[in-house]
Parts: C-alpha cells; structure tokens; sequence
C-alpha cells in the first residue's frame, strides 16, 4: 500500500492527526496540500490557510487548491469546549461544505476521509434528526436548521460527530456508484493530541475515569495516521461507508 502520486488535501494538518498524516502521506509519495486556520510547522508541497467554519472563505481559497484531487482527509476540529455553535460550524457545517466542494475535483477512484469519533457512537439514538439535517442543501440552510433545532453545549461535540457519521453513511453509495468516489470515516478514541485535555474537562473525571480501565491507553497520533493513509489508498478501493474504529478495542468494551 502506497499513495505514490496522489494528490491529498488534508485538513488539520497544523497539529495531531492532521500533522501525522500529512507527514506520513508525504513519506508514501502523496503530493499534500495542507489546510488549516494555524500556519503548519512541517514541509507540505502547498498550504491553504482556511477558517472552516466560514463558507465564504472556503469558496474564496478553492482558486488555490490543485483542479485535480485524488483524496481528501477531513481531519480539522474543534473540541466541546468550544462555542456549540462554533463545533457545528467547523466539525460539520464546514466540513461538508469543503468536501462537496473539493468532490467537485475527483474522478473515478477518489476518496474521502473523516475524522468522526468514538463519542459518536450514540447515532442511533437520533438518527432521524441528524437525516434531516443531513438532507438540508447548503451551509446556510444547514445553519437555518440547527437555529431550529438548539444542540446542548454539553454534548454539542458528540452530536456534530454523530451527524458527520450519519451524512457519510447517507452519502457514500450514492457518490460511489455515480462517481466512483469512495466516502469513510475513522473514529479514533481518545488521542494524546493537545486537545485531549478539552476532551477530559468537556466529559468529566467519571467518565474518563470509567474508560482508563478499558483501554491500555489513548492513541499516539502516528497510530490513527496509517489507517487514514489505507483509506486514501487503492488498497481500500472496496471499502466505502464505513466508521472504522481506531481506539485499541475500547469501543468494543461499550456492548
Ligand atoms: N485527540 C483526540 O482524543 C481525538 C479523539 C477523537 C477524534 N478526534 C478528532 O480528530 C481530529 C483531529 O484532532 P486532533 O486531536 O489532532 O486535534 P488538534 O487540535 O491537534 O488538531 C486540530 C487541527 O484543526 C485545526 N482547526 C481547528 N479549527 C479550524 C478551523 N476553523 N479551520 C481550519 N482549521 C481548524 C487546528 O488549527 C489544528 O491544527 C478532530 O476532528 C477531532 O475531533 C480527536
């Protein structure tokens, strides 16, 4: 498995998983174009400074992005302890408005990566809420809907997670079998990425005590980065709408 010759645009790739990743698809021969709001402290072969969150200036910077692009790792977040308002818009709103924009570059063969999460695991539980705002037709509209439809401070991070599961399940097939454009996710649980300790105040020591016992300990980032890499390669080529768990087994232990 390589990535010999694609190209890659990666969000998120100032820090963590982004950052793992672009170094990582660099190394396998991927020509990586980075995306974040931060500069990034590592050698890309283009970056495009991006706040995802705004869909003007996403539209604004398409103009820099390559006209041809193989894959696209949807790694870029915010943790709950930011604004509820501000997680929907750069975790979910944002990222969908970048991927429809960036598929509009893809051919056959093509491939999309988002990074969801363990704490998305509790989907079904509104699944039809997170359909319906799934089916809303832009940025705005999605924004109109969730104006709506209030999300809770408190969980606001598992719910844009949960609706990114659900919008990449809805929209894989139909992507897949008129375009060739494959869609997953992975869903790492926790990392030790400089936002881990936003994760332990946003769910409290009880739950993080609760899940210590269940797992050897949270990932190293260079342990999620390789699974993103399979999912952008063609040795994925028949994996499509899938939320692929990269946590050593604590998923698993919530049966
Ligand atoms: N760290 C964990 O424990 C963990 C667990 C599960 C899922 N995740 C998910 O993994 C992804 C990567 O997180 P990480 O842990 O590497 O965090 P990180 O903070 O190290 O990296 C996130 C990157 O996203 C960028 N970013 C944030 N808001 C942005 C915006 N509006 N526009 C452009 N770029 C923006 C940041 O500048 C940063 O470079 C996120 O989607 C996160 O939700 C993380």
């Amino acid at each position: 498995m390589n990535l010999q010759g694609k190209t890659i645009v990666v969000t998120g790739c100032g820090s963590g998983i982004g950052s793992d990743f672009a170094k990582l698809a660099r190394l396998q021969g991927a020509r990586v174009i980075g995306v974040d709001r931060n500069d990034p402290m590592l050698t890309l072969d283009g970056f495009v400074k991006i706040d995802l969150g705004d869909p003007a200036a996403i539209d604004a910077a398409m103009a820099q992005l390559p006209a041809h692009i193989d894959a696209l790792a949807n790694i870029a977040g915010v943790p709950g302890t930011a604004p509820a308002e501000l997680v929907g818009k750069v975790n979910y709103l944002g990222l969908r408005h970048f991927t429809q924009r960036v598929m509009e570059r893809m051919g056959e063969g093509g491939s999309v990566v988002n990074i969801s999460s363990i704490l998305g695991a509790e989907w079904p539980a509104r699944l039809e809420l997170h359909r319906e705002l799934g089916a809303t037709a832009s940025f705005e509209a999605g924004a109109a809907w969730l104006a709506k439809h209030p999300v809770p401070q408190e969980t606001c991070y598992q719910y844009f997670k949960e609706a990114l599961i659900v919008w990449t399940y809805t929209q894989s097939q139909k992507q897949f079998l008129e375009r060739g454009v494959r869609m997953n996710c992975v869903a790492p649980g926790p990392v030790f990425t400089p936002i881990l300790g936003d994760f332990v105040q946003m769910l409290g020591n009880e739950r993080v005590e609760k899940d210590a016992h269940r797992m050897k300990r949270p990932a190293f980032s260079d342990e999620v980065a390789p699974v993103i890499a399979f999912l952008c390669s063609d040795a994925s080529r028949w994996v499509s709408g899938i939320n692929l768990p990269v946590d050593g087994g604590l998923a698993s232990t919530y049966i």
